[in-house]
């Protein structure tokens, strides 16, 4: 995809009219408008209109917009997805996909969307990269709860039991061109803990994470954009290989590490990033 952040994609419970209403107003990138897990079973029906109407009366701006549907397998999974079609969002974000078949069924009932995937399953985590190729598949949300139920983890500091898991999404998301999101850092109130697991995430190469609480919003924003050590870095690097280039090299030394083209690449990157940043903020 563009150059368009999603440091941060907040999970809103469709149900909920001030929460909606709230995020018009919130600095996230993305909004993950949920009709699955955040809503009770009782709620369902209603959730679907209360969040289309907040989707018409619009005001979200440049705020990604992309609806949770219930899975096909539940009783309110079909008339979601064909709900979601109608709605003013940019994508479908489906739960536990375990294989690309479970996108195709999604796909035949949600019009032109584009489809995220929320990865969620160990099933989904074996056939990642198949479900990353899908050619409707834009985005991979990890489901980090789901996952350590499903495969029983014992839960840790550091996720180490989930980095397998992780690590797999994040490549078949990378090989294919896929966005990629962390999943959500249960403990809302614990701004340290949420600012290494998004550290973890960030150094792991993922676009951006999931949220469940405004009070996740700046810690996030800040620890998936570029620093200013990122960009000044990169900045001289471009500089220097230019100038080497200039004079008939292919590698320039910035800092006494080598610079060849491939770190050019990422550092034209760190810069875009950062201009599609400061350009969403301004
Ligand atoms: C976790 C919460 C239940 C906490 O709610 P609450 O006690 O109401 O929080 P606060 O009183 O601190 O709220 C302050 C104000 O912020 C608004 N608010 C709260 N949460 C959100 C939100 N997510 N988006 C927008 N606005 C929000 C409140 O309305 C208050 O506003 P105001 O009154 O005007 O000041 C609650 O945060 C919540 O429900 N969060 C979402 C939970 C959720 O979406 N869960 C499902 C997604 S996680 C998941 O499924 C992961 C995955 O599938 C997996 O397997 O891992
Ligand atoms: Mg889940």
């Amino acid at each position: 995809m563009s150059d368009r952040p999603f440091r941060s994609a907040l999970y809103i419970p469709g149900s909920k009219d001030r929460a909606l209403d709230k995020a018009r107003g919130l600095p996230v990138d993305a909004i993950l408008f949920d009709l699955e897990d955040a809503v009770a079973p009782d709620e369902k029906v209603n959730a679907r209109d209360t969040l289309a109407a907040a989707l018409s009366a619009g005001g979200y701006g440049a705020r990604y917009r992309v609806v949770r549907v219930n899975g096909l397998d539940t009783e309110w999974g079909e008339a979601d997805c064909k709900a979601a079609a109608e709605m003013d969002c940019n994508a479908v974000l489906v739960p536990k996909v375990n294989s690309p078949a479970d996108v195709d069924a999604v796909a035949a009932l949600v019009g032109d969307k584009k489809i995220w995937a929320m990865m969620e399953t160990p099933l989904g985590v074996i056939n990642a990269a198949a479900i990353a190729a899908h050619d409707r598949i834009e985005g991979f949300v990890l489901g980090t709860n789901d996952l350590a139920k499903d495969l029983n983890t014992r839960e840790s500091d550091n996720r180490e039991p989930l980095l397998y898991s992780l690590q797999a999404c994040l490549c078949a998301a990378k090989a294919y061109g896929v966005v990629a999101i962390d999943g959500v850092y249960n403990a809302f109130k614990d701004d340290e803990g949420l600012k290494i697991e998004c550290d973890q995430g960030r150094d792991m190469g993922f676009d951006g994470k999931s949220l469940i609480h405004p009070a996740q919003v700046e810690i996030t924003n800040t620890a998936f954009a570029p620093t200013p050590a990122e960009i000044e870095l990169a900045e001289r690097q471009i500089a220097a290989f230019e100038e080497a280039e200039k004079q008939g090299l292919g590698v320039a030394v910035v800092d006494g590490k080598i610079v060849e083209n491939l770190h050019i690449v990422t550092a034209k990157a760190t810069l875009a990033k950062a201009a599609a940043i400061a350009a969403i903020e301004s």
